[in-house]
């Protein structure tokens, strides 16, 4: 054990974990140069395309540090804001983490708020300043705001570059040098913490953990303790690229157990794995339940696909503990799920997932935070859709998730960032100069107001040198009321949100605006109306047009015909007929798309 490992990699979105990954894996021939490809350990496809990090990935490397051979387990994170839950369970499976630093960017949000997480779990941490190839490095003002930061010596911090490999063999050394190897009794009784899980179309249910006491071996009978159920661990083994079987897992090891587990309920991430004979006494801490801070609807396009969708989100949600669903029914679309997201990238992810993992195309709603509705008597509900609001007549007040955000940024594009704020209704509670021109501001803002648009319209006023980070705050009372938007007279269940009282004419005209714009025209008039109550506050109409796209080819060429046929029907995909109009899914998402 004294010759183990566990660490993560931590740092800001951007600032090059996965390719300093990759050059860790390569300088310890983990990977042969020639199967290496970039950003190697970001296998899902949709990872590579958008050049980002979803999921954390685990694997283990060898090192041979002055002689002797040490087992260094390596867990890349993601850096985006919305996957942070998946950070702070790497975590926990962790002695040491690296805090990758980007040379030209300095400190961001992120790399504080993920610095907090690994410091509350008394990580060791090293600091690494990255991207030293770059010639607008500013390598020394960089290390002054980390030294700042972490109140560490000049000498502690590595200089890397994870292009050109500078600085990885030095890396390793301090990776050996400095993180402590794992505590634990390999004598104890079993206790193994999960920290996640997957669907293998092949394997069935595979549960990810770290043993922190004790050692497991293949066919040994276990237990789940959280779900009390029993079984027998089939195969455990190491993760490479791919899983390795093993014999036997031991103390202070990361692996993997396929048990034939049957249903995603039965594997809780945070959960505890010991022996059926001489189990453990207690259970391992657990991790913090994550609230979901975003909720929308999910339909599937074609109805009869409910059940099939169920259990697509079944199988998404052992991979992704944060995702939480519920069957809910609307009006105008059917039976559907409502489902609840860290934010509304991870919102995207989940969508584009059920597409590509398990061929479900969806419709996805305009997404709303939950809010607390209190009766008359004092009690309340949380209500996660705005078509569930209660009666106005029994409302007394309704309370909004507020979160707090910290800003960093650079002085001279204050003054817009601020008048920003104020227009998402932010209060200013402080702010901290970080150093030269840097400095961090920290607002109170309610939640809704931040899943809309706020982080694309901070990058555009800051010219994309601001960071944003946040967690949530409290419950504050706020005058919202309820919009309606009615397609031909019917409301549309799924088109409602709960606005800011001040703001809802002039939003409830944007709304029908942008919607006359997404939705198609079709071969009738569509009248499209806002309403507050019963009183309508907007209005918009999209002229009738007479649709054959076939009239253009006179008579002769069939092919041609069917083709363009083709087309049109291809056009209609997630396209969901509401009443007797086709609403395309952008429209649903208008509220997202208003200037
Ligand atoms: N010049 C230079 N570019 C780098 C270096 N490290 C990473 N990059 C580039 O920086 C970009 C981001 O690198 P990634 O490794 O994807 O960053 P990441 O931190 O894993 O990103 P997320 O997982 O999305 O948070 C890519 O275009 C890399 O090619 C470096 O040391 N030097």
């Amino acid at each position: 054990m004294k010759h183990i490992r566990n660490f993560c990699i931590i740092a800001h979105i951007d600032h090059g974990k996965s390719t300093l990954a990759d050059r860790l894996l390569e300088y310890t021939q983990t990977i042969e140069k020639k199967a290496m490809q970039s950003q190697v350990l970001d296998d899902m496809d949709l990872e590579r395309e958008r050049g980002i990090t979803i999921k954390s990935h685990a694997i283990q490397m060898k090192y041979n540090y002055r002689g002797s051979e040490y087992i260094l387990n390596l867990i890349d994170t993601p850096g985006h804001v919305d996957f942070s839950y998946e950070v702070s369970r790497s975590i926990a499976a962790c002695e040491g983490a690296l805090l990758i630093v980007d040379a030209t960017q300095g400190i961001q949000a992120q790399t504080i708020s993920n610095l907090y997480m690994a410091l509350e779990n008394n990580l060791e941490i090293i600091p690494v300043l990255n991207k030293i190839d770059l010639t607008n490095a500013m390598i020394e003002e960089t290390e002054d705001q980390i030294i700042d930061l972490l109140s560490c010596k000049k000498t502690d911090i590595l200089r890397t570059s994870g292009k050109t490999g500078e600085g990885i063999i030095s890396l390793l050394d301090t990776i050996v040098e400095k993180i402590p190897a794992p505590e634990g009794d390999a004598k104890a009784p079993l206790q193994a913490l999960i920290f996640d899980s997957v669907f293998n179309a092949f394997r069935g249910i595979v549960a990810y953990f770290k043993i922190i006491n004790g050692s497991i071996k293949k066919g040994d009978q276990v237990k789940f303790v959280a779900t009390g159920k029993e079984y027998e661990a089939n195969e455990v083994g190491i993760l490479k690229l791919s899983m390795i079987p093993k014999k036997e897992i031991t103390c202070g090891e990361v692996g993997y157990i396929i048990s034939g587990i049957k249903t995603s309920k039965e594997v809780k991430v945070g959960d505890t794995i010991t022996h059926v004979k001489r189990p453990c006494n207690l259970a391992i801490d657990g991790f913090k339940e994550i609230k979901p801070m975003v909720f929308a609807g999910v339909y599937p396009i074609k109805s009869e696909n409910f059940e099939n969708l169920r259990s697509s989100l079944e199988k998404l949600q052992l991979n992704d503990a944060s995702l939480t669903f519920q069957a809910e029914s609307s009006i105008a679309l059917g039976f559907g799920f409502r489902c609840g997201f860290l934010g509304l990238l991870h919102m995207e992810i989940i969508q584009e997932r059920l597409y590509r993992e398990f061929n479900m195309d969806v419709i996805t709603t305009i997404p709303n935070v939950s809010y607390k509705v209190y009766d008359k008597q004092g009690h309340y509900k949380e209500v996660h859709n705005p078509a569930g609001l209660p009666d106005p007549i029994l409302i007394d007040y309704i309370e909004e998730p507020f979160i707090r955000a910290s800003i960093i940024t650079n002085i001279k594009y204050i003054g817009s960032i601020m008048t920003l704020c104020l227009s998402k209704r932010g209060i200013l509670i402080k702010q901290n100069y970080i150093s030269g021109d840097r400095i961090e501001i920290i607002y109170d803002l309610p939640l809704s107001e931040i899943v809309i648009d706020f982080y694309d319209k901070l990058k555009s006023i800051s010219k994309g040198y601001a960071s944003f980070d946040y967690h949530m705050q409290d419950y504050h009372p706020s005058k919202l009321v309820k919009l309606d938007i009615l397609l031909n007279g019917e409301p549309i269940d799924a088109l409602s949100t709960l606005t800011y009282i001040d703001n809802a004419v002039n939003f409830g005209r944007r709304m029908c605006e942008k919607l006359k714009e997404l939705i198609p025209r079709q071969q009738f008039d569509i009248a499209i109306q806002a309403s507050i109550g019963t009183k309508i506050i907007a209005r918009e109409t999209i002229k009738a047009v007479r649709k054959d796209v076939t009239a253009k080819c006179y008579g002769g060429d069939i092919t041609r015909k069917r083709k363009l046929l083709e087309k049109q029907k291809e056009g209609k995909k997630r396209m969901k007929q509401v009443g007797n109009v086709e609403v395309p899914q952008k429209a649903f998402f208008a509220v997202l798309k208003l200037n």
